[in-house]
């Protein structure tokens, strides 16, 4: 029996990838690409580094399929990961310390070195049983997702490189799921980091009187505050799914009179600012809440401005909602469900993904991602303390995407693997 397809020697490779610290703002991305780089070698895949920033690698290995005119497969990764606060941690965040559980702690062990490890471990296996795709299969490692992903994945999906791929399909990441259901995601919010600024008169902290910058903004809080509550109450019932949602939160708060000692306390100011992370889903109505933003939330008349820090469009290139089918009339939704089933797993309802992926670099261009990642009965822990993955769903995981891949690198369709749109 080969001895890489060991289990010591599979966790021991995950291992390996998981200590290279690639947390942000100073990811180790050339110790990352040198080990991926390795890694190819060792299963004699095509590999190439592009830098289309100086200083931040993506990697890009190829499987070439027997029929090189059909769209491709690309699985893709993000290697850099969020930073830690190393002290909170019960094991170091790059030990990748296994307990007598048998849980890996790291950064990156959710989200997602998990993943560009269990395809590379999915291929290996089905190297070592002499299958051979149809279709060529792309694996891309991507430098940056965690600042946004403008320097990796929005340059890539935009180049001439990845035209030339002529990609069908992407995998991207999901999320883990606390129950035994994996959880796969057919479209992602986008977000909206708003900023708001109310201008008022300044006065004795002891007057009462109207138009205080401070009584102004708090009235938009007041109204931000229902809509939030109206949107959240959704969620509560059971009417919509995490995802389908608008979310409103205000992460800052900025304002006052500063003094050395502090804040000046009998002063009413000038000015105060709120930032708000909003998130709003590819069904809802761009337009809508552009309005209520500047009717309720900013208005001119309550001596309001704003801004974006970030505006993600909702809608793709065409104006269509940013959606990959996620039913049977999409092969590649087919060939997932029914290969996560032959695999001895469970799929739950598809979602829409409540944060942002580098997949919304693609969907923008109306070409089809899924956002999977196999972690089941496993607490979500990605961007927390302690980050850990069981090795057992670890190994489950490449399973399933033994089975996935070969499904997908099998398929031998043309002309309706378009996962998207109607028109594609
Ligand atoms: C907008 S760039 C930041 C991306 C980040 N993604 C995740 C998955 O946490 C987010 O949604 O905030
Ligand atoms: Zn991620
Ligand atoms: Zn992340």
């Amino acid at each position: 029996l080969d001895p890489t397809l060991s289990t010591p020697e599979i966790i021991s490779r995950f291992q390996q990838y998981l200590q290279i610290n690639t947390a942000q703002p100073n990811p180790q991305y050339y110790e990352a690409a040198d080990f991926l780089i390795s890694q190819a070698k060792s299963l004699s895949l095509e590999s190439q580094t592009i830098e289309f920033v100086k200083g931040k690698p993506l990697v890009l290995l190829k499987w070439p399929g027997t029929n090189p005119h059909l769209p491709s497969i690309l699985l893709y990764s993000h290697t850099d990961v969020v930073p830690s606060e190393d002290h909170k941690w019960t094991h170091h965040p790059f030990s990748a310390h296994i307990d007598e559980k048998g849980n890996i702690y790291a950064r990156g062990s959710q989200d997602m070195k998990c993943v560009g490890m269990q395809y590379l471990e999915a291929i290996r296996r089905l190297k070592a049983s002499g299958f051979q795709p149809l279709r060529t299969v792309y694996l891309s490692f991507a430098p940056d997702e965690e600042i946004g992903g403008h320097d990796g994945a929005e340059k890539f999906y935009e180049s001439k490189l990845f035209d030339d791929l002529n990609v069908g399909i992407v995998l991207d990441e999901g999320l883990a799921s606390p129950s035994e259901n994996y959880r796969a995601f057919y479209a992602e919010r986008s977000p909206w980091w708003l900023v708001i600024k109310a201008i008022g008169t300044p006065g004795h902290g002891a007057r009462l009187y109207d138009n205080t910058a401070m009584e102004n903004l708090l009235k938009s809080i007041e109204s931000i505050r229902r809509f939030r509550a109206s949107q959240f109450d959704m969620i509560k019932v059971g009417l919509k799914g995490e995802g389908e949602v608008i979310s409103v939160n205000m992460v800052f708060l900025k304002a006052g009179t500063p003094s050395p000692t502090g804040f000046v306390m009998n002063v009413q100011p000038s000015e105060a600012e709120a930032g708000i992370d909003i998130r709003v889903p590819p069904t809802a109505d761009p337009e809508s809440l552009e309005k209520r933003i500047a009717e309720e939330w900013a208005p001119i008349a309550r001596n309001m401005t704003f801004s974006f820090k970030q505006k993600a469009p909702v809608h793709d290139k065409f104006g269509k909602p940013m959606l990959t089918k996620a039913d049977r009339s999409n092969p590649w939704w087919t060939l997932l469900e029914d290969a996560v089933h032959k695999a001895g797993g469970k799929l739950g309802k598809p979602e829409i993904f409540p944060g942002a992926t580098d997949a919304r670099y693609l969907r923008r261009r109306g070409l089809p991602a899924i956002g999977f990642s196999p972690i089941a009965n496993t607490p979500l822990l990605l961007h927390e303390h302690d980050e850990f993955l069981n090795q057992d769903v670890y190994l489950k995981g490449i399973e399933i995407y033994e089975a996935i891949i070969k499904a997908y690198a099998s398929f031998a369709e043309r002309g309706t693997d378009k996962g998207s749109r109607d028109e594609l």
